[in-house]
């Protein structure tokens, strides 16, 4: 994994298609903003910002970002830095159809920087129209020298995924495009390889002889927060499941690679996903909250999942036999991003019962626990002995903050990271056309025959259903 370089970089014309969406003014301005505050943005660039519909003019349009960046962004903005960043950004609208005024935009920006300058263009569109909006870039000649940054999911299903990888393939070779999963770039994500590659016994536990389950849970409290069209036409299978929850597996239960190369790492993730058996829909429950058909633009009797809990199976000689449950979901109870190993118990229950049947419920096996945030923490629970007289044991955990090892200033995050490493061609934290590919063809029975969604309460677990799927292994998240 390169370290950011730090040769100055070509100036850049930064082109945002989806400007007026959730993740623009949720992590793109707000990221591109970070880096510019960093000094890990270009001396000279302009930000063009696009979409079918204008918020009026340049300023209007600025203001908007201005509130956006204000509220997502970490730490305070300092006015004078956010006036410097914001007076190089406009808006130009475009469709799938008509590229003309962002093509001029960008024409425009390009003249004022010189001939050095390159284009990165960012599609944070729904998936349903990212072929279209990719070929309007070709047709208008934007794409010509451009590296194009793909959103997750990357098509709707593994006809269009290879629908969209070839249009691609015409317009830009394999190293000018970069297919995101915000979730492989997050530092925790990152420190999940240093804890398993770095050496020392974790390396070699972590396989079936010592693993009895891996847990990926995302529960989420946030609702549709006005994105209810992209929810409606996506679903939480697609938006999570097919994408982060299944890149985070990969990463999981990869074989360490040669080096920490873009090539590697998407070379062991696509053996992981090669031997995942395609999920099975009598081990998927599907959920939809209570109310979620009452919000705004959601149909009357929509059966779109915003839940989902899966068993998985990696068939080989690694993990064969040990069950990787995954879970998200909307307006859950709390937002979590953990990653959980469960290790063997031993085959006679010494200290519990002089049967030597079982550990007591509530205890459990020793569990690793890796808590996907900003600020990562590892915790790993274990039974100690209880002081006193006799061979009580109780649950203990153990935790490592690396806040607490390296100050807890404002991490950068996930999207600022990936930016960065596309203006500079860096596509480790990206992933590949194969293993997207593999992963449509892995989820395809699900998205053919998904299961009917059953209700659960906002604010709770998700649906009973999900519970029952996960059985003795359960879905407790450690407490923080
Ligand atoms: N929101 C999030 O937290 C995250 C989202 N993503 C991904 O980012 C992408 C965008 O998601 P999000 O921002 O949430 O979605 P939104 O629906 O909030 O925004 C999408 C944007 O795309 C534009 N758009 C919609 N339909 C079309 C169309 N037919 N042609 C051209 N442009 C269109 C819209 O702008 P206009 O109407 O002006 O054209 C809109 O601003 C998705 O792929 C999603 O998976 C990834 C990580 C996190
Ligand atoms: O890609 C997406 O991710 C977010 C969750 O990621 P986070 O970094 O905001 O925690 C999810 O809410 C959204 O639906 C999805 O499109």
């Amino acid at each position: 994994m390169t370290a950011a370089s730090s040769a100055p970089l070509d100036p850049q014309v930064l082109v945002v298609l989806g400007a007026t969406g959730d993740l623009a003014r949720r992590e793109i301005f707000p990221g591109l903003f970070r880096l510019f505050r960093d000094g890990l943005l270009p001396e000279d660039f302009r930000v063009v910002g696009s979409g079918r519909h204008s918020p009026g003019d340049d300023a209007a349009f600025r203001d908007q970002l201005a509130d956006a960046v204000g509220r997502f962004t970490e730490g305070t903005v300092e006015p004078a830095a956010w006036q410097a960043f914001a007076r190089r950004i406009g808006f130009a609208v475009s469709s799938a159809e008509d590229g003309t005024e962002l093509a001029a935009a960008v024409r425009r920006a390009r003249a004022e920087l010189g001939e050095r300058a390159g284009v990165l263009v960012h599609l944070s569109v729904p998936p349903a129209v990212a072929e279209d909006m990719v070929r309007m870039l070709g047709a208008t000649g934007i794409a010509d020298d451009a590296r194009l940054v793909l959103e997750k999911p990357f098509g709707t299903n593994l006809a269009s995924a290879r629908s969209l990888d070839a249009t691609l393939a015409e317009l830009a070779p394999e190293e000018r495009v970069f297919r995101i999963d915000h979730f492989l770039a997050e530092e925790a994500v990152r420190n999940l390889l240093a804890l398993r590659f770095a050496g020392g016994p974790l390396t070699s536990a972590w396989h079936r002889d010592q693993v009895a389950y891996v847990r990926i849970d995302v529960p989420e409290e946030l609702g549709l927060e006005g994105r209810a069209g992209f929810l409606e036409s996506t679903g939480t299978f697609r938006d999570m499941v097919v994408t982060h929850l299944c890149q985070v597996l990969g990463l999981v239960a990869m074989a360490p690679p040669a080096r920490l190369s873009a090539a590697e790492l998407r070379a062991e993730k696509l053996r992981v996903f090669r031997a995942l058996r395609p999920l099975d829909p009598a081990e998927t429950v599907f959920g939809q909250f209570d109310g979620y058909r009452d919000e705004d633009g959601v149909a009357a009797d929509s059966t779109v999942e915003t839940f989902v809990a899966v068993r998985a199976w990696v068939d080989d000689w690694r993990w064969r036999g040990v069950p990787f449950l995954l879970r998200t979901g909307k307006a859950m109870r709390a937002s979590r991003r953990v990653i959980s190993l469960g290790f063997r118990e031993p085959p006679v229950a010494l200290f519990d019962d002089p049967t030597g049947a079982a550990a007591p419920a509530g205890r459990g096996p020793m569990e690793l626990s890796l808590e996907l945030s900003a600020r990562p923490e590892v915790s790993l629970r274990l039974p100690v002995k209880r002081p006193g007289f006799g061979f009580e044991l109780a649950p203990a955990r153990l935790a490592l903050r690396t806040a607490d090892l390296f100050g807890d200033g404002e991490p950068l995050p996930a999207y600022a990271k990936l930016l960065a490493d596309a203006m500079r061609g860096d596509q480790t934290l990206f992933t590949g056309a194969a293993e997207v590919e593999r992963l449509w063809e892995v989820c395809d029975p699900v998205l053919r025959n998904p299961p009917a969604p059953s209700g659960y309460p906002r604010g709770s677990w998700g649906p009973a259903a999900a519970d029952r799927l996960a059985g003795a292994i359960g879905w407790a998240v450690p407490e923080r």
